[in-house]
């Protein structure tokens, strides 16, 4: 009897280390490239990646395509990045909230970066993050946090506190990294 084969995405067989999760502001794109230098590996920021194939910044997507394009080129780049990537991968903030992107993460090492809303906000309050151009940001910033704050937890391998400065919050990730080794 013949037997179909399951249809898999094509790969390299390279998977990330590590791959970062958490809110806007958490430290995500700053500890990613930290912590890939402590590893000695490359560092990918999939909203880096995302820019440099469309040739377009995340405010001027979201302004032509909405969220929803938004959402639907990220689930592209971070399937193919997951895929295809062996170092340290951090996502940007919202890629879980994608179903696809959950799942894609079944099976990966995923930190997620813990962040409060009063240290987070203030990290990036006055950026060009589309979501927080509202008439009360911080207020919106809390909201969206709080909404996505399960999310973060059910797809993550192991948290860390990202309040603590971006090099203690390297050191808590390489130390959880290899206490899994032992
Ligand atoms: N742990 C930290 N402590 C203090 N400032 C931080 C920390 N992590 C990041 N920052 C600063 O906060 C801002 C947002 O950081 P970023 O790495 O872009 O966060 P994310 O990618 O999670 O949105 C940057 O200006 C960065 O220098
Ligand atoms: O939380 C979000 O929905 C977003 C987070 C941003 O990345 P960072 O988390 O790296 O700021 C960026 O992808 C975009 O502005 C949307
Ligand atoms: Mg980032």
């Amino acid at each position: 009897m013949t037997q179909t084969p399951t249809p898999t995405r094509p790969t390299t067989g390279r998977r990330p280390a590590a791959v970062l999760i958490g809110f806007m502001g958490a430290g995500k794109s700053t500890v990613g490239r930290l912590l890939a230098d402590r590893l000695g590996v490359d560092f990918v920021d999939t909203d880096i990646e995302l820019v440099r194939r469309t040739g377009r910044s995340i405010p001027e997507i979201f302004s032509s395509d909405g969220v929803d394009g938004f959402r639907t080129i990220e689930e592209n780049v971070v399937t193919d990045v997951l895929d295809n990537h062996s170092g340290v991968v951090s996502l940007g903030g919202g890629a879980v909230t994608t179903a696809g992107v959950r799942d894609a993460l079944t099976g990966h090492r995923v930190v997620y970066l813990r962040v409060s809303a009063e240290r987070g906000y203030e990290r990036v309050s006055g950026t060009d993050r589309p979501l927080l151009d509202t008439e009360d940001p911080a207020a919106r910033y809390a909201e969206l946090l709080a909404e996505r704050t399960d999310t973060y937890s059910s797809v993550c391998s192991f948290e860390v506190d990202a309040d603590a400065a971006p090099e203690a919050v390297a050191d808590a990730i390489v130390t959880e990294l290899a206490r899994e080794l032992m």
